[in-house]
């Protein structure tokens, strides 16, 4: 089942912090979702007003065309999980996994049983004994086997070592190319998971900064490479994000398209033309005074 997912002006406050600032977006479902965002730009807010956790202070969300909040016909299509999640810490595995079983009605059991097993999760041990990855490993389980047709996982899997990630993004690829439904997936690690990536939005002082195809936005990046004088010459004109300079030889990062011409002319002088990997485009985007126009 695919849920589209519109948010209108949404505000979050905390007191005086407003923690998402008049967001706009639509997400028309059964993607992958990439929501970045520097520490502190809003993201768990936002996600938490998706997940009917808290109602937002202003804005409207919609989710498959109906307001989320204490509204269980929709709370019930979505699937929350959190770095620190909310697992009952006083449950075992076991007993944790057949909680969320009664609460997911999309809970697919022999896959939760597949995927204790591909992390190695101890069912009789309690969850307030698991280790920090353990812990993470469980919510991550809990996310896919939900098959909840709008899951959300915040950093869900920052506690895991790299080979339970890597099975972990592996698996939310199979499992959502068999199922497809809505993943909403926010993180830090952005190389490792941007791939996965249909969408990317980012977050930036409680702003959307961007909202974009991820193959849109990195073609919107362009390193260019070559003698620092020449390079000087080429960059007028280009939103230069960042550059470098060793010796006389100095690289720019360009955010937008370079079109054929200078892209020709960039060649015609022998300067080189690189990508630029998503995580160092967010980086420029989102250092202070950053601009993803
Ligand atoms: N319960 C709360 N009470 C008060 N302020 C809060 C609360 N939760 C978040 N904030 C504030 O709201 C802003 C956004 O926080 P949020 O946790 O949504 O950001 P984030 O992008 O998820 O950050 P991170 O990447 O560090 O997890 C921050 O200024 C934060 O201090």
């Amino acid at each position: 089942m695919t849920l589209s997912i519109e948010v209108k002006d949404v505000t979050v406050r905390y007191g005086k912090t407003t923690a998402v600032d008049r967001i706009s977006f639509h997400l028309e479902g059964g993607k992958i979702y990439g929501l970045l965002g520097r520490n502190g730009s809003g993201k768990t807010s936002l996600l938490s007003v998706l997940a009917s956790f808290q109602p937002q202070a202003e804005g409207e969300v919609r989710i498959g065309g109906e307001a989320p909040f204490e509204n269980a016909a929709v709370t019930s299509q979505v699937c929350f999980i959190q770095e620190n999640g909310h697992l009952s810490d006083g449950y075992s595995v076991k007993d944790g996994l057949k909680l969320a079983a009664l609460c997911m009605p999309y809970w697919d059991s022999p896959y939760a049983d597949r995927l204790i097993e591909l992390f190695g999760l101890p069912l009789k041990k309690r969850i307030s004994e698991l280790s920090r990855g353990m812990k993470s490993a469980l919510g991550v389980t809990i996310g896919l086997a939900s098959r909840a047709p709008v899951t959300i996982f915040d950093e869900a899997y920052l506690g895991m070592d790299a080979p339970s990630r890597y099975a972990f993004y592996e698996e939310l690829l199979k499992d959502y190319m068999e199922q497809p439904r809505t993943f909403i997936l926010s993180t830090h690690l952005i190389e490792e998971v941007s791939n996965l990536f249909e969408e990317v939005l980012i977050l930036d002082q409680g702003k959307l900064l961007l909202h974009k195809e991820t193959e849109l936005l990195r073609e919107h990046g362009v390193s260019v490479t070559g003698p620092a004088a020449k390079i000087d010459e080429f960059k007028l004109g280009l939103n230069v994000l960042g550059e470098q300079q060793l010796g006389g030889i100095k690289s720019i990062t360009a955010y937008g398209e370079l079109g054929p011409e200078r892209a020709s002319r960039a060649r015609a002088e022998g300067l080189e033309l690189g990508p630029v990997p998503l995580q160092d485009l967010f980086v420029h985007l989102t250092k202070r005074g950053g601009s993803a126009s």
